[in-house]
């Protein structure tokens, strides 16, 4: 029997709100249950409006967070028990991050370049510059760049796309099994966004990559995903396969949601939003 590659089961994360006297607590991820199969890479989009708890979910996936409830199995190693720094390498080597914002993930006064010597260095045990610039020209030319167009180029000099594809190059270093992608695209001009959103097709067919695909776009989910789950307030509300969810939607939040995809008639487009906020208003 294969093993799964990641595993929730009943995950649920809560979040203390509020001063000394009025303290609450706010469930972010309610009771949240998916895996993935190791030996079948796909893209599995979690997709939901802002507060839904889909950053949530990144940051327990990537071992940032300890749920309260419920346990997350990374190939067979429960995350909540990864402690020293030893086994953390060695989770990250298997599970990599890519972020919302690139500009921000790359300090503007240090050379982009040096970031993938960095993490050449940690993950994969190249110890001298060569080698390290010999695994930075692999990602980069797995994501459509190169080390010599990029070698001492700050961030400032690259676009948003740009910058987020040498973000997918870093990740794809140490070889991982798994990327979480939490919103790559929302930063990124809207011309360069499909590019970005192809390369994480090509990662999951030409590399086996599995790609937790964190969205509030309903467009590109539906456009890249196998898999998708929609959440409302740390809820899975509707899941299953991508082209099946997102043309049928069944719950009055879905139908919502894929409504806020609006039409360019300005007309149209009034006429959506209004229907949408009737819909998650009666929710
Ligand atoms: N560190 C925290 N402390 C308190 N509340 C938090 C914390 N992180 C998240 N929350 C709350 O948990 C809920 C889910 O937040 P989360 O960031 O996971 O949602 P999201 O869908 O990723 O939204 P966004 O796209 O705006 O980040 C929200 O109500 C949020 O305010």
């Amino acid at each position: 029997m294969s093993q799964n590659l990641l595993e929730l089961d009943h995950v649920t994360k809560r979040y203390g709100v509020g001063g000394l006297f009025s303290r609450q607590s706010i469930t972010a991820v309610n009771d949240v249950s998916f895996s993935l199969a190791s030996d079948t890479p796909e893209i599995f989009a979690i997709v939901g409006e802002s507060g839904s708890g889909k950053s949530t979910m990144a940051k327990m996936i990537l071992g940032n967070e300890v749920p309260d409830g419920g346990r997350l199995v990374f190939d067979g190693t429960d995350i909540g028990t990864i402690r020293t720094r030893a086994q953390r390498e060695a989770f990250m080597t298997r599970v990599q991050p890519v972020f919302q914002n690139p500009f921000e993930a790359f300090n503007p006064l240090t050379h982009v370049d040096t970031y993938l010597y960095a993490t050449a260095r940690r993950f994969t045990g190249a110890d001298t510059r060569a080698q390290q610039e010999i695994k930075a020209d692999e990602a980069l030319q797995r994501v459509g760049l190169s080390l010599a167009e990029l070698k001492g180029r700050f961030s400032h000099e690259l676009s948003g796309g740009q910058l987020q594809r040498v973000a997918v190059a870093r990740a794809l270093i140490p070889s991982p099994k798994l990327i979480v992608a939490d919103e790559p695209v929302s930063m990124v001009d809207a011309s360069l966004r499909m590019s970005i959103v192809n390369l994480f097709r090509s990662l999951r067919d030409e590399l086996k990559v599995s790609i937790i695909y964190i969205t509030h776009d309903l467009a590109t989910a539906y456009y890249i995903s196998d898999r998708v789950i929609i959440m409302q307030k740390g809820v899975v509300i509707e899941s299953g396969g991508a082209r099946a969810v997102l043309d049928n939607p069944t719950h009055p939040y879905s139908i919502a949601l894929k409504n806020a995809v609006l039409p360019p008639d300005p007309k149209a487009a009034a006429a959506a939003i209004r229907q949408r906020r009737a819909l998650v208003e009666g929710v």
